[in-house]
């Protein structure tokens, strides 16, 4: 909780902060950083709960912006001392265009650099993701690895090239002159699948599986293992590296770090019926009748559908050629480089972030419970 006793000087902006991560981040920074004294929160869309906010000892000020216009970046970076930049086009379902997403994440990422250089922000965390790394589109799985794991990454997907590209940018500004003539700060942090409260695809698994009767079909073998790391420790080290970017500039400048907690390596379905199960669906075994040749041609269907339907109507399934391939390699990361370089340690247990899962999940309209 914050300590009262600490002065209030420090403004905060969280680009992409009414998104999933983003408003965790945003409530998380309200409660465990004491030298606020400003939060901004930009955002294309702006969310309705963050007027109860503003009756706090902090200054939370709502901007609607588009990161992609450079001026719009530029008036609510001045004057802030941390900039956590969270906001992306997460599409890996064909809904934005390639350009789009180019757009959002690697111009949008660009504005935010300059923005930082020319009105003198010294501290900037980017979010970035497991997918700048892999898997790649060969399928070489990534076992329990860390930063320093070597594996070829190949990227051909709009947004893992974005994602990419947005996370060097940000990499290489780490030591730019800002205004002022000090050097900017940077780190990114790479989370493999965030979930949690808010998260729009275990909904869309769970109002799947409410249409289905109750179960989910089993498309992905058990063994494939897909790492999960929780939204509220996700937020946290965010938090936490922003706070130790100025005292461990030398250390924490210019790192990447995997987002990581006590979550349990299982493969995807597996593990969204940790919460999914105790919700009252059930996953069935179906590896006899969708074989992964049946999945793979089910996925490039859909990838022609998209393509047909196009010009009448945007159709994007969950299931397509790319999200198939990351599903069914393995990805899994296990570190403790951000417990060495900022002391990180998971804010939430497994069973926290499993029972705060599981409550948001029961709570959403049309539970089976
Ligand atoms: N969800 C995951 O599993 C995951 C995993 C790794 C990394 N990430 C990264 O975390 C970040 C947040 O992802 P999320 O899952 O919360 O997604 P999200 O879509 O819920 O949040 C993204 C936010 O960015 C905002 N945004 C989009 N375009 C914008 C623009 N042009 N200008 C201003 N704001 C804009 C959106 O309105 C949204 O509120 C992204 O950068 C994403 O790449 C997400
Ligand atoms: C084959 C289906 C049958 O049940 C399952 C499809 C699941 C996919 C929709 C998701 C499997 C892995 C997810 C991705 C992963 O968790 C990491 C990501 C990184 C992040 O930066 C953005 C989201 C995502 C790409 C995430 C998207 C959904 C999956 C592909």
């Amino acid at each position: 909780m914050a300590e009262s006793t600490e002065v209030r000087k420090l403004v905060y902006l969280v680009t992409g902060g009414c998104g999933f991560l983003g408003e965790h981040v945003v409530r998380m920074l309200l409660q465990r950083e004491p030298r606020l004294s400003e939060l901004r929160v930009f955002d294309l869309h702006l969310g309705p709960w963050l007027e109860e906010l503003k009756t706090g000892p902090v200054q939370v000020t709502a901007i609607q912006g588009d990161v992609t216009q450079a001026h719009e970046v530029a008036a609510a970076v001045a004057g802030a001392h941390v900039v956590i930049h969270a906001a992306g086009l997460v599409d890996v379902f064909g809904r934005a265009s390639p350009k789009t997403i180019h757009e959002v994440n690697v111009q949008g990422t660009k504005n935010v650099i300059e923005a930082c250089v020319q009105t003198g922000t010294r501290f900037l965390v980017y979010t970035s993701s497991m997918e700048v790394v892999g898997p790649n589109i060969k399928g070489h799985p990534f076992y329990r690895g860390n930063e320093d794991t070597p594996y070829e990454a190949v990227h051909k997907h709009p947004y893992p090239c974005s994602k990419a590209q947005a996370e060097r940018l940000v990499l290489e500004a780490n030591g730019r002159e800002v205004r002022g003539g000090l050097p900017l700060v940077t780190c990114a942090l790479r989370p493999t699948g965030i979930y949690g409260e808010g998260h729009q695809i275990m909904r869309d698994f769970y109002h799947q599986g409410l249409r289905l009767g109750g179960r989910l079909f089993r498309a992905i073998p058990a063994s494939v293992e897909h790492g999960r790391v929780y939204v509220g420790n996700v937020a946290w080290m965010h938090v936490l590296v922003a706070r130790e970017l100025e005292r461990r500039a030398a250390l924490v400048g210019g790192q990447v770090y995997f987002c990581y907690d006590e979550s349990p390596y299982k493969s995807y379905e597996d593990f969204n019926m940790e919460f999914l199960g105790p919700c009252g669906l059930r996953l069935v075994e179906t590896r006899l009748l969708a074989p992964y040749w049946l999945l793979m041609l089910l996925a490039v269907l859909n990838a022609l559908l998209q393509w047909l339907l196009r010009p009448l109507l945007l159709y994007a399934p969950l299931l397509n050629p790319y999200t198939l391939a990351v599903a069914n390699t393995t990805f899994t990361v296990s570190t403790d480089k951000a417990q060495r370089h900022f002391g990180y340690e998971p804010l939430f247990s497994w069973e926290d972030s499993r029972t705060r899962t599981i409550r948001w999940v029961r709570a959403m309209e049309g539970s089976a419970q």
